[in-house]
């Protein structure tokens, strides 16, 4: 199954992130989460692709197990950090042996203490160069590509990030899935601007369950999403109580998700970053017309 079938044979696309653990605990973990996951019956499961080389090959090893043990389609997170266009095209070749049909193309974040991408000399720069590539190698295969609904940190104006958006998808993406966000208003009008502009590929919601304050601060930081002052403050008044923020955070987005399904969304996209608890209470607790 790729990206495109997914949203043009299910009325509502589900999907599952990971990232490939650090430790053999994490990968412990990871495994109890997936099993569970799974029997959620996503559309897909996505695992991303850290930088610097570690864990590229890790992503494509998770990729190959989860289709292999869980029989669930994946979609591995492929980046332009550090990598030849040489070094791309094996990696791909690499993904294609291991029967991967799909995937998340990204520039990639800036490595860890420095705070401007670069690109290396024989590399690509921009996301949609990234798409070019995969579909000229590869026409088939499902791409999605990321979208900002509160704007990319770097971009001057939100005009401009959108216009980038377009490159994306004119290069040939299959769905926009959107960052992480708590402001429904502000995703609404991302796909209203995005509808002006003729786009009309699915654009699915990235939800990210807010399950410790301090974590999501981390995170927040890091991609530019901006926490609602209310749900701050509640939060912030639970500081020492894990479980009182778990509840505020699955809460906040069980009301978030059932929105965005009424107001007819194509489909969402969980962050679940290896911590399936909070999906799981959210998927038992919105109506979401499908069977899952
Ligand atoms: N799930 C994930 O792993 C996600 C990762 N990200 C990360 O967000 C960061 C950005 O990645 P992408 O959105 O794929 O990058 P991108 O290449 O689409 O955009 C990066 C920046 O460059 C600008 N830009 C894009 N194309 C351009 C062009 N042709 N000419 C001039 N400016 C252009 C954009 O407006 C944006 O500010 C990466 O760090 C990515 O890894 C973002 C969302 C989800
Ligand atoms: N700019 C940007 N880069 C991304 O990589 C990214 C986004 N945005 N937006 C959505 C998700 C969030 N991403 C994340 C977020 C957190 C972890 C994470 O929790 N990692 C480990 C290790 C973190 C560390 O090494 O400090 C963790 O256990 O916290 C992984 C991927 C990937 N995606």
């Amino acid at each position: 199954m790729r990206i495109k079938d997914v949203y043009e044979k299910s009325p509502f696309g589900i999907s599952f992130e990971i990232f490939p653990p650090k430790t053999e605990a994490g990968d412990v973990a990871l495994l109890e989460g997936l099993q569970r996951l799974t029997a959620r019956s996503p559309d897909f499961i996505s695992c991303t692709y850290g930088a610097g080389g570690s864990t590229q090959d890790r992503t494509l090893e998770l990729c190959e197990m989860i289709q292999r043990d869980f029989q669930i389609p994946a979609t591995a997170h492929f980046t332009c950090v550090g990598s030849t266009i040489e070094q791309l095209n094996n990696w791909l070749d690499a993904a294609d042996l291991r029967g991967i049909q799909n995937f998340m193309a990204l520039r990639g974040d800036a490595p860890a203490g420095s705070d401007s991408f670069e690109a290396v000399s024989g590399g690509l720069k921009y996301a949609n160069e990234l798409v070019e590539l995969i579909r000229s190698r590869f026409p088939d295969v499902g791409i999605g590509v990321a979208g900002y609904p509160e704007k990319h940190p770097e971009a001057s104006t939100m005009e401009f990030d959108l216009d980038n958006l377009v490159r994306k998808v004119d290069a040939g993406a299959d769905a926009i899935f959107t960052q992480l966000f708590y402001h429904n208003e502000n995703f609404f009008r991302f796909r209203d601007e995005l509808e002006r502009r003729s786009v009309s590929i699915p654009v699915v919601a990235g939800i990210m369950p807010i399950t410790e304050f301090a974590r999501i601060k981390r995170i927040t930081a890091m991609c530019g999403a901006i926490i609602p002052d209310g749900l701050a403050g509640q939060l912030e008044a639970v500081q020492d109580d894990a479980e009182a923020q778990r509840a505020i955070g699955v809460d906040y987005a069980i009301k978030q998700c059932q929105q965005l399904v009424d107001e007819g969304v194509r489909g969402i996209h969980f962050y679940v970053l290896n911590k399936s608890e909070a999906c799981e209470r959210i998927l038992d607790a919105v109506q979401i017309p499908r069977s899952v």
